[in-house]
């Protein structure tokens, strides 16, 4: 049975062997936060202690979000953890939390946490890395898990923990997304069926943009391999097979794009949402270096993220997906 700790003496009282992992949450258990909790379980063994927190951070809340409205929903969160293998469940009151009210002294998150998701919500990493940080002294992990769907944010979390030496390893656990291809998000429960299926062209942008980064590589490889293609063109065009040698001729030209025609494709999904019924209000499409969240520019090679924020009626919604830009892009 999973056990439910409300305080920071509870915490001091759970004992354990081997690895303590953590996974921290705002509660409103989906499958994804249960990928993660199954990760923290294969990671601490069965010795070792896998502990979920659920808290509702005031303090990474703007004004005017959605902070009243944020679903808790503790009775089946206790269910969905137990199921994914958590022994225990922290969730304690926010006066356990912040006891002196809010916080004087916080984190800053520095030039990255004012990039996309900090643009638009300003003081929300800072609010972020500030609990996190909390939580981490209360908890003494040895490890923690956090989704990838919230990149910027596993990015962050992962320079603080580099900057300022938190005894802790970061590991980021792949987007679990539904069928169709939406991620799984507690705020996903704010969409009606006709906001949902419009929510749909955040993911669908993001796949545009991979499937073009693909098959610009592919035809790219086909021209390495091909090096004569422009006067096989030539003959073929000699010879009156136009559509060989348009083909040798695509291919000769061929070259990847690289970052702006996959910001294109991805583009062109959004802008057709965006005259959806109801429609989508897009925030931001970025293509950016995970390491700072800085726009990638034409050259670049190696990780990259494409990443989009939306809102669909009054909600929310964030997605992004890793690219890899080959050294010929
Ligand atoms: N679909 C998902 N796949 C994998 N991890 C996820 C997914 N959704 C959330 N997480 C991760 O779960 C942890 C807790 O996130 P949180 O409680 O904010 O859930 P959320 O669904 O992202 O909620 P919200 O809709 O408020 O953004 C974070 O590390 C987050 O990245
Ligand atoms: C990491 C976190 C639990 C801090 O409140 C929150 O930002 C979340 O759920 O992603
Ligand atoms: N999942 C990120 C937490 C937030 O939106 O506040």
């Amino acid at each position: 049975m999973t056990d439910l700790l409300r305080t920071a003496e509870d915490l001091r009282k759970l004992t354990y062997d081997g690895q303590r992992a953590i996974v921290m949450t705002m509660g409103a258990l989906h499958e994804g936060h249960a990928s993660l909790i199954r990760r923290a379980r294969e990671l601490a063994g069965p010795e070792g202690q896998v502990l979920v927190t659920v808290f509702v951070n005031p303090l990474q809340f703007g004004a005017g979000e959605d902070l009243d409205r944020y679903p808790r929903t503790l009775d089946a969160d206790l269910v969905i953890a137990e199921r994914a293998g958590a022994d225990a469940v922290f969730a304690p009151y926010t006066d356990e939390v912040y006891p002196g009210g809010e916080p004087q002294v916080r984190l800053s998150a520095g030039p990255m946490g004012e990039r996309l998701e900090g643009a638009t919500r300003p003081g929300h990493f800072d609010g972020m890395l500030t609990v996190v940080a909390k939580l981490l002294h209360l908890t003494a992990p040895d490890i923690a898990l956090y989704g990838q769907k919230d990149a910027q944010q596993l990015a962050l979390i992962k320079r603080m923990v580099k900057d300022l030496n938190f005894p802790v390893e970061i590991i980021g656990v792949p987007t679990v997304r539904e069928a169709d291809g939406l991620a799984l998000s507690s705020r996903n429960r704010y969409l009606s069926d006709a906001e949902r299926r419009t929510a749909l062209a955040l993911s669908a942008a993001l796949f545009a943009g991979r499937d073009r980064l693909t098959a610009q590589a592919a035809l790219h490889a086909r021209a390495q391999a091909a090096p004569a293609s422009k006067a096989r063109a030539k003959a073929l065009g000699a010879l009156g097979e136009a559509r060989a040698a348009a083909d040798a001729h695509a291919v000769a030209q061929a070259h990847t794009g690289g970052p702006a025609a996959v910001r294109a494709a991805a583009r062109c999904v959004l802008d057709d949402a965006a005259r959806a019924q109801p429609p989508l209000l897009l925030d931001y499409l970025a293509l950016v270096d995970p390491s700072d969240f800085t726009e990638i520019t034409d050259g670049f090679t190696g990780e990259a993220i494409l990443a989009v924020a939306a809102k669909v009626g009054t909600t929310r919604l964030i997605d992004n997906i890793p690219l890899t830009f080959g050294a010929a892009v």
